[in-house]
Formats: structure tokens, sequence, C-alpha cells
């Protein structure tokens, strides 16, 4: 008998709208699971389903192999917390943590009270009127109360995505170090992937309804397996084999396309062992073994680009720089990758006089220049540029748009994508 969360077949429909489609996923004890998905995915529809807030049209959501799917809400044993919190006006801090805890003698339930304020960073807070907490101590006592009575699951509605970027951060990190003192086992929505990524042992991502990939944040970093799921995690742009041979950065290809052979993470006969990604039997097992080509793209993860100096390491292909902006602490290029007609690398190089050909980001690469052959190789239908964005190494000086800087890729943050449809 499987304990913990599984969800067989979930499907939920609104008139009109199949908002969570056919969904199997299984939770285990102590586990903490994000739902990452645009809006209207049906993250919250989903977990709506499992909290009983939301009819089931098909499928079965079990708690320890059992089907709760008529049980009512408040006979689950599940915790709710939402985005607003949602405290009672009316009691103070300590009244509204002490909520779930009715049947409990009134000296535990101050006791039980008192850790869990400890617990959220709010010691001493019982007394203080709840129209006095600032948003991120709201969120804090909402996540106490929905703690105290110890759910066997925790369900959290995106409970940080009122609050700021900085202040969400920081929750973030001790709502996941507070779930896993607790050994609490959670269904985490959020659109926010950092939060998801911060705070979940593994993340789901859903895509119209679907659960589309579920994996450990390092799997998902690693192999993200499709081009909407690379997308959705802000790789980009992503590169067709011949515009990649183009750059001279065929090694990176070559390397990604060797991961993808060896599975995730490079354990070499992991799942992906059969095909990228890990799916048995996906469009690169009938590649060319483990050098998957036709259906394949190369996405760049944020940060894979560096930028030099403009008039340096001619060796290297170069891009224009489109715009130059900061963000947290990086200063970031947008630059214009030339597009597949890619004697646009080597022209620029020999236009800015720094001569010799587009070779390889990568020392080991560096005598495998674009031949003329993969310059004129072109992708029909592929834009003549793409933007891409690389941080500007401090080395680089001042940039401007209009610059040729030189583009060094960190072939270990690239992934080998399957080309959505
Ligand atoms: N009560 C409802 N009646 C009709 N349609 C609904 C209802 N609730 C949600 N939907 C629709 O179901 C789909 C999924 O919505 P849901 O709120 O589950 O998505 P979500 O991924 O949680 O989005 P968000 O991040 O914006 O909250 C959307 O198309 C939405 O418009």
């Amino acid at each position: 008998m499987s304990t913990g969360l599984s969800l067989r077949g979930l499907t939920v429909v609104y008139p009109g709208t199949t908002a969570v489609q056919d969904v199997d996923l299984d939770l285990a004890d102590g586990e903490v699971l994000a739902l990452l998905g645009a809006s209207g995915s049906g993250k919250s529809s989903l977990l709506r389903a499992v909290a009983g807030l939301e009819d089931v049209a098909s499928g079965q959501v079990r708690w320890d192999g059992r089907d709760v799917v008529t049980v009512p809400v408040h006979r689950r044993g599940f915790g709710l917390m939402f985005q607003d919190g949602q405290l009672f006006p009316f009691r103070d801090v300590g009244g509204n943590v002490a909520y779930g805890l009715a049947g409990t003698p009134r000296s535990s339930r101050e006791a039980v009270v008192r850790r869990m304020l400890h617990l959220v960073g709010l010691p001493g807070f019982e007394r203080r009127a709840v129209s006095t907490l600032s948003g991120g101590q709201a969120q804090r006592v909402a996540l106490a109360r929905a703690l105290a009575p110890r759910p066997r699951l925790l369900l959290l509605d995106e409970p940080l995505s009122a609050l700021d970027r900085a202040l969400r951060e920081q929750l973030a990190t001790d709502v996941r170090t507070i779930l896993r003192e607790q050994g609490t086992t959670a269904l985490y929505v959020t659109h926010d992937q950092d939060e998801a990524m911060t705070v979940a042992d593994r993340v789901g991502i859903m895509e119209g309804g679907r659960l589309v990939r579920v994996d450990t944040p390092e799997g998902l970093w690693s192999d993200p397996g499709s081009a909407f799921v690379a997308r959705f995690l802000g790789f980009g742009p992503l590169l067709a084999r011949e515009e990649v041979v183009a750059l001279g950065w065929g090694q990176a290809w070559a390397r990604a396309a060797g991961r993808a052979a060896a599975g995730p993470g490079g354990r070499p006969g992991g799942p992906a062992a059969a095909g990228l990604g890990g799916r048995p039997g996906g469009p690169a097992a009938a590649g060319t073994g483990g050098s998957p080509e036709g259906s394949a793209l190369l996405a760049l993860a944020p940060g894979a680009l560096s930028a030099l100096a403009p008039g340096s390491r001619p060796d290297l292909p170069r891009a224009r720089v489109t715009g130059v902006r900061l963000r947290r602490g990086d200063r970031l290029v947008e630059v214009d990758l030339p597009g597949p007609g890619a004697t646009a690398v080597s022209s620029a190089a020999a236009a800015t006089g720094s001569g010799g050909p587009a070779g390889s980001a990568e020392p080991e690469a560096a005598t495998a220049p674009a031949t003329p052959t993969a310059a004129a190789t072109g992708v029909a239908g592929a834009p003549a540029s793409r933007t891409a964005t690389a941080v500007l190494a401090a080395s680089a000086g001042a940039v401007e748009p209009g610059d040729q800087v030189a583009l060094l890729l960190d072939a270990d943050r690239t992934a080998l994508v399957r080309s959505d449809p």
C-alpha cells in the first residue's frame, strides 16, 4: 500500500474549461512538492481538488492508499494556507494560531501556540492584534496556524505572492526550514520558479491543466527535457544544431548530447539512457546513438553566456550588444546572436579587425572553427538573429549598445531539449 498522497487520473472541470486533466502524482511522507506553472495552468484547481474544495470530475485522491474524494474538507486532516493568510481579525495572534486546536486542553494549547510562534520567528506575539502585523508577519502567523494541528498534509496556495521579492526570498527559505523541521508533507502552489526551487524537494510543472514534468530542482536544471519546460525555467535562446555549429559551439552540443545520453546530471545509465531527457522511446532514441539531432535544440541556461570586452579574444564568436541593464547585482547585456547565415560570425570578427574564424568558446575546441559549409547551412525558416542575455564580465569595462562583444559559453550550463511541436 502506498503511503502519503497519490493522485490518479485527477480531472477537474468547470463549465467550458477542463482546468486539471488526468494528473497522476505521488507525494511521499515528509516530501515538499511545488506545483509551478503559468497563470491559468490549473495549479490552484488541482490543490483545491486535493483539499476537497473543488469537485473532482474523475480520478482519485488517495491518502495512504484510501480514496478521500468523498471525504469532506474538514475530515481529510489536511491543512490549508492561502495567499492572503485570511487571519481572523477579531482574534489576537495567539487566538488565530490556536484556531485548529479546539480539542486540546488549554495548557497544552498555550504551549503549542508558543512553540509555533517561536518556530515562525514571532516569539511573544500571542497578544498582538492581527491588524498591527506587517504582511510578512501575517503570513508567518497563517503558517503557524496551519501547522499547529499537525496536519498530515499541508496545502499552500501562493502563500508568499502578496509579499515583495526580498521578503518572499527570506520567507521561502524560512518556510523550507520550518517544513523540514516539522517533517511536514506539503503541496505548494506558486508561479515563482525561484520560490519553488527554494522550498521544494521536487517541482511539478503544469501546462494547460496537465502535469508535464516532475523532478528535483537539480534534475530540471540539468535536463529540462522539453523546449516548453526550458523556456519556462528561463533558458534561452534555444538554438538548432546548425546555428550551434555556425557559432562554433559544436562542442557544447556534443557535450550536452553526451549528458542526455548518460542521463540527467550525467549519471551513466540513468533513466535518460533510453532517450533524450529520460523519456524512453523519445525522439532522441531513434537518432544516432547519443547524439540527438533533428528534433533537438540546445538550450542555454541563464548565465551560460559571458560577454568579454569589445576587441578581446578574436577566436570567440561575437555578437552585437542591443541593450545593457542591471539585475540583482549583475550587469547584463542583451546581444543579438548572429543567425544561421553564420558567415555573420566570421565576418563580424573580420570586420572588427580581430581576424580569425569563429572558434568554439571551449578551449579544447579552439581548433574547430565553423567551416564555410557549416556557416552556409541555414535553418529553414529560422530567424536571422536571436536575442540572448550574457553576464557582462568585469573585465569588459564599459559596453554600449552597438558594440561587438566576444561571447564565452559555459558548456556545462547548456542542455539539449526536445523541440516542442
Ligand atoms: N470557479 C471557476 N469557474 C470556472 N473556471 C475556473 C474557475 N476557477 C478556475 N477556472 C479556470 O480554470 C483554469 C485553471 O485555473 P487555476 O486557477 O486552477 O489556474 P492557476 O494555474 O492556479 O492560475 P493562477 O496562477 O492565475 O492562480 C483557468 O482557465 C481558469 O480560468
